[in-house]
């Protein structure tokens, strides 16, 4: 009977995500047959000898012909590229799937360029390329496949020991939209606002302790990944512009309500959308609490020297979603640890009345935020129109400049990033197991 080193697993793409799948998957067995573009193949051999189980190859066209399921983990602006080039190669009866991000125009892809002989079971890790896959979702999408070769890709990917979720391709590409990418507009907006202020909010006596760990960690935790994972995510998928736009638009919206002082206005807005998004969760826990949220500081101040904060960020989330129809509490299953940390801070504000009375009281009348209010709504709508143009070249310069001004901190943050994800994990696993 053939084992495991009989199975052929080829990595199309060499890069963050191809690397953590080519080594957790060789380390249980599998053989796994990798490569990168073709400059890179005396480099990647050489990084890659002697690690058991892992044979690099110069080119797609050899993975493809010698493997029998084929990963493309390549920028999803190119795969239709990639796929073309490869994909007439397939070993005839292979299985090919893709870790992009954004699924409708990766199995559009297939169909296009795979011969009809060969199976498509797609896949994506929902977690970062240094977060542990255990226990993190991992969606499985059958779009064209006998039950042998469906069950060969499960057996494959349940090395991760991630939660498999099964969804069509457009089942994940709305769920995906609605939670990953209108989260990335909100902490790449925080992050364009503070280096156009020529912020490092660490050491601003503003943001300090709190949910303000939150925003600064992921936001930095964001600008230290490639470009090309946000560009993507956001610009293929056309449900995605719709909320990013929305969330652009509740930024406006808020802000203008804070400049015209209108306090009754703001508080029902912002609570009717408060009890749409957590009118359910009355009787639960919150994900995060305060010791909790002191343990991952980058500056260190305790509590009780905290500052309120209009939170416009967080305000304008839940208006969002809210606008957008959006319960974020149905697409746990399918969530980032990055959307998971996010609710739980929207959840941290909104369900504790006084922080949030005292946030809409210092919102409209304290003066302290209004000029960073204004550089993040001019954010907002910078990155909404970057997504709506469609154009990754705009979008790399515009994720450039604040990458270049946080660059020296990503080291620590990445650090307390991979912490804070832990805990928001044991957190989840804890509030499901008091649910059973
Ligand atoms: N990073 C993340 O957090 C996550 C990313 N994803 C998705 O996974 C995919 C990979 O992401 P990630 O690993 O982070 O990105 P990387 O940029 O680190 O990796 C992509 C790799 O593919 C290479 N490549 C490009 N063209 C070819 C080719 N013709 N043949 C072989 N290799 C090629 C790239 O080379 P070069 O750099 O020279 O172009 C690069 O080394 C993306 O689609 C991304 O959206 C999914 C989940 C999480
Ligand atoms: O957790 C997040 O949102 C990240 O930033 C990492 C990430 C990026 C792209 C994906 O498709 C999945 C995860």
């Amino acid at each position: 009977m053939a084992g495991r080193k009989d199975v052929f697993v080829g990595i199309i793409g060499m890069g963050n995500m191809g690397r953590l799948y080519a080594r957790v998957i060789a380390a249980e067995g599998w053989s796994v047959n990798a490569c990168d573009r073709e400059d890179k193949f005396e480099s990647l051999k050489k990084e890659f000898a002697g690690i058991e189980n892992i044979h690099v190859y110069a080119n797609g066209r050899s993975v493809s012909r010698i493997s029998d399921y084929i990963i493309y983990a390549v920028e999803a602006e190119l795969l239709d590229t990639v796929v073309a080039a490869y994909g007439p190669s397939t070993k005839l009866g292979a299985i090919v799937g893709g870790q992009t991000s954004c699924k409708t125009p990766e199995i559009k892809a297939f169909e296009k360029h795979i011969p009809p002989d060969v199976d498509i079971v797609s896949c994506h890790s929902l977690h970062g390329p240094t977060v542990d896959p255990a226990g993190q979702p991992l969606v499985i999408i059958r779009h064209r496949a006998s039950d042998r070769s469906f069950k060969l890709v499960e057996d494959i990917l349940s090395c991760f020991r991630s939660k498999l979720v099964h969804l069509s391709a457009e089942e994940h590409d709305r769920i995906t939209a609605d939670t990953q990418a209108v989260t990335h507009a909100a902490f790449l907006s925080m992050g364009t606002a503070w280096a156009a202020n020529n912020q490092f909010p660490w050491e601003v006596t503003r943001w300090q302790g709190g949910i303000e760990n939150i925003k600064i960690n992921l936001t930095l935790r964001i600008y230290s990944n490639k470009w090309h994972v946000y560009a993507g995510l956001a610009i293929l998928n056309p449900a995605a512009q719709k909320q990013i736009r929305q969330y652009a638009a509740s930024a406006t919206e808020l802000f203008k309500l804070i400049l015209q002082g209108k306090k009754e206005e703001l508080s029902r807005r912002i609570r009717s959308a408060g009890e749409f998004v957590f009118g359910k969760q009355k009787d639960q826990e919150l994900l995060l609490r305060d010791d909790i949220l002191d343990k991952f500081s980058l500056s260190g101040v305790p509590l009780h020297e905290r500052k309120p904060n209009s939170h416009l960020s967080l305000l304008a989330m839940v208006d969002c979603w809210h606008k957008c129809n959006i319960v974020p509490y149905d697409h746990i299953i399918c969530s980032t640890p990055l959307f998971r940390l996010w609710l739980g801070a929207t959840e941290y504000l909104f369900r504790q009345p006084d922080l949030l009375d005292d946030c809409i009281r210092f919102a409209i009348e304290d003066e302290t935020f209004r000029s960073d209010d204004l550089e993040f709504t001019f954010a907002a709508r910078g990155w909404s129109d970057a997504v709506s143009f469609g154009d990754f070249d705009t979008y790399r310069k515009r994720f450039e400049m604040p990458q270049e001004y946080f660059a020296p901190r990503f080291a620590d943050a990445t650090k307390v990033g991979n912490q804070m994800i832990s805990t928001i994990l044991e957190r989840t696993k804890d509030i499901e197991k008091a649910k059973e």
